[in-house]
């Protein structure tokens, strides 16, 4: 290689590896201080150590000889998506792509002046790859369970009868202040369950709603579903996280208090409490009623959403149970207009002062 090629091969590495740290120390700070990830920050700083090793055969007086900031083209080019970020998770997602780009440009240049250190990059630039999805996946699991504490409106659907009937009732209950859709559905068969999954799934993410399958743990994790609802007789709690596994929500269907107490214990992230009232859309012999959606507002911490018979007559007799959570079919099925009456729940459960 000759003298101006050495120099900007120098230049290049001694560039990346300063992206590289500043990339790396973006995103553990982030496992660190906002996720308390241990495992995952000290997996994050021993790829940054490995990373400096490596580097370490490189005579840092050279490094900074080949060092001219100033005349870096570079620092004058900067794209607008550079200068903004709209949250945190985009300075992590920014962070994660500058990383992952720094090590292969290190690794290439590398090559050229010791195969060895480029081949130990190449080893931090895989172990990168696995933290940094395992990072993105705890992420998308903290969002989801603050989701699913804002949550007030929850609507439960049917698969319809075609796809595009379905997918315009997902897009209006989205667009109408619904936080959480529920795919509940026993009469289609799985190839239909699956696929409408899949598209309320991708509709509701884009809407900032969650999205969760009724009793199926196997099709909510295969279709990518926010989490999995099961009921008393069906799947058990740890069995349906054990599929869906811990970044995706489990709720949990009770009746009484001491099933509401053992979902908590079953690690469920959220419950559905009722039947409360007499359902168009299912029948009971049985009824928990207020008496049990009071009990559960004042002694369960988790989500709690009063299903079973909620209409806007008797949505009033719920919040002044403690409840600011409900559950909904027919209320939002079979009304006039599917947009205002959803506003009028949303805004009455969010202006009900309770937790
Ligand atoms: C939010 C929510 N709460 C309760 C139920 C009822 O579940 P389950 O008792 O399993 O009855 P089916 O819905 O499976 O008929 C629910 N689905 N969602
Ligand atoms: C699935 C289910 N579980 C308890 S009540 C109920 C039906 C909820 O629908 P609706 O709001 O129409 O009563
Ligand atoms: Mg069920």
């Amino acid at each position: 290689m000759n003298k101006n090629s050495e120099q900007a091969v120098l230049r290049i590495l001694d560039a990346s590896a300063n992206r590289v740290g500043e990339g790396l120390r973006t995103v553990e700070e982030w496992a660190r201080f906002a996720l308390d990830g241990e495992a995952l920050s000290a997996e994050l700083k021993a790829i940054r150590h490995q990373v400096s090793t490596a580097l370490a055969v490189l005579p840092r007086t050279s490094l900074l000889a080949a060092r001219d900031t100033l005349g870096d083209v570079g620092t004058k080019i900067s794209q607008d998506t550079e200068r903004v970020r709209d949250s945190a998770s985009g300075v992590v997602a920014a962070g994660i792509s500058r990383t992952g780009q720094s090590l292969r440009v290190i690794e290439e240049y590398l090559k050229t002046i010791n195969a060895d250190a480029a081949a130990t990059i190449e080893q931090a630039r895989y172990r990168f790859y696995t933290a940094s999805a395992n990072l993105e996946l705890l992420i998308a699991a903290q969002d989801r369970q603050s989701r699913m504490q804002d949550a007030r409106l929850y609507a439960l659907i049917d698969a319809g009868t075609n796809e595009a009937e379905f997918q315009a009732t997902v897009t209006t209950l989205c667009e109408s202040g619904v936080d959480v859709l529920q795919l509940r559905d026993s009469s289609s068969d799985d190839r239909t369950l699956i696929a409408r999954a899949r598209i309320g799934t991708e509709i509701a993410r884009k809407c900032s709603v969650l999205f969760i399958m009724n009793d199926r743990a196997d099709l909510a994790l295969a279709a990518d579903c926010d989490g999995v609802h099961v009921g008393q007789e069906e799947l058990p709690g740890p069995v349906a996280r054990k599929i869906v596994g811990h970044d995706r929500i489990v709720g949990i269907s009770t009746h009484s208090i001491d099933q509401a107490i053992q979902a908590v214990a079953d690690g469920a992230d959220y419950i559905g409490c009722g039947p409360v009232f007499p359902s168009r859309t299912k029948s009971f012999d049985e009824f928990a009623g207020l008496e049990y959606v009071r009990e559960v507002s004042a002694q369960i911490q988790i989500p709690s959403f009063a299903i079973g018979g909620i209409n806007e007559s008797n949505l009033d007799q719920v919040i002044k149970s403690g409840c600011c959570r409900i559950a909904l079919t027919a209320a939002l099925r079979d009304c006039e207009d599917v947009t205002a009456t959803a506003t009028r729940f949303k805004k009455k459960l969010m202006s009900a002062n309770l937790k």
